[in-house]
């Protein structure tokens, strides 16, 4: 299996049903059903607000220091046997602290599960752009005494509608600490937000991005600053961002000389892990040995701290 480097990894997105029934029965929270095959069998989305309603309403189970250590704790090991050798690992802090769980909480268990692993991996805190940019700012400034648990800061939740220019000041803010700065853009949001993402935020990185090649000019940009692009090819076709995987636009954008990567965004909701997206792309789309070597490098050129 060749080594690669993920780069597009929602912690809380590796959630698997079978965590989500142990963590209701130890922290003695109730779920409409205990049946994992049923829990599974919601996973049939529309778009990704039809997603994100199931991946908030799970979070609910992690409480404690330790629920974040097993959730990270179970990512670092399946990533390690799908051949990831270093992860850049997204989470949502203000997704629990909404829910009365505290930044050290957080930060306790994830970097003690990363520290425990031995293997390499950071964290970059992502802003829930729905709730706007006021509470951006606030949750990175509460999240600043914990700057050496993070290396940068992101943008996810749901895209359209809260376009990457309202958060200039909360990543003006990480500049100034330090940061790095990436954004998802371009994933259901058009040309428009990944154009915003680079000229307003500063992103070194753009996760997703997919709708980027529909504007030649942008594509140029991004070829000729070798931005890096963080695709995630199964979430796209499970969000229904492209209708089917032999419909994805990656091998253009692999032929544009866009510095691409293959990632899994959530994949306990997506149906594989890193590996399984590498796989289905040789599979459906037929990308050769040549071209999956060339992300896989690609992943690693891209990474902000890999110490390989
Ligand atoms: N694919 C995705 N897009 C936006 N926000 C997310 N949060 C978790 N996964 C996400
Ligand atoms: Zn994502």
């Amino acid at each position: 299996m060749r080594p690669k480097a993920e780069l597009h990894l929602h912690i809380e997105g590796t959630l698997e049903p079978e965590l989500v029934v142990e963590l209701a029965r130890r922290n003695r929270i109730d779920l409409p059903t205990y049946d994992v095959e049923a829990i599974r069998s919601r996973y049939s989305f529309t778009d990704l607000r039809s997603f994100l309603d199931v991946y908030y309403e799970h979070l609910a189970v992690l409480r404690t220091e330790q629920d974040f250590y097993d959730l990270a704790a179970a990512y670092l090991r399946r990533a390690a046997g799908q051949g990831v050798r270093h992860a850049e690992i997204f989470f949502d802090p203000q997704a629990h602290l909404s829910r009365g769980v505290t930044l050290e909480t957080v930060f306790g268990g994830l970097s003690a599960a990363i520290k425990d692993s031995g293997a390499s991996a950071a964290l970059i805190l992502c802003c829930l752009r729905d709730r706007g940019a006021e509470e951006a700012e606030q949750v990175l400034r509460a999240a600043l005494p914990f700057r050496d648990h993070f290396i940068g800061v992101g943008l996810d939740s749901a895209e359209v509608g809260y376009p990457p220019s309202l958060f200039r000041r909360v990543f003006d803010l990480a500049a100034a600490e330090g940061l790095h700065r990436v954004a998802h853009a371009g994933e259901e949001g058009g040309p428009d937000y990944v154009w915003e993402a680079l000229d307003v935020l500063g992103v070194e990185r753009v996760d997703h991005g997919i709708r980027a090649m529909e504007d030649p000019q942008l594509v140029a940009r991004l070829r000729e600053e070798r931005i890096p692009l963080t695709v995630c090819p199964l979430s796209n076709v499970r969000l229904r961002a492209v209708p089917s995987l032999r419909d994805h636009i990656l091998p253009a954008m692999l032929d544009e000389g866009l510095v691409v990567t293959v990632n899994s965004d959530d994949p306990a909701y997506f149906g594989g892990y890193v590996e399984d997206n590498y796989a289905a792309l040789r599979r459906e789309l037929g990308m050769s040995d040549e071209q999956l070597d060339r992300i896989a490098r690609n992943s690693f050129a891209a990474s902000f701290a890999y110490e390989g």
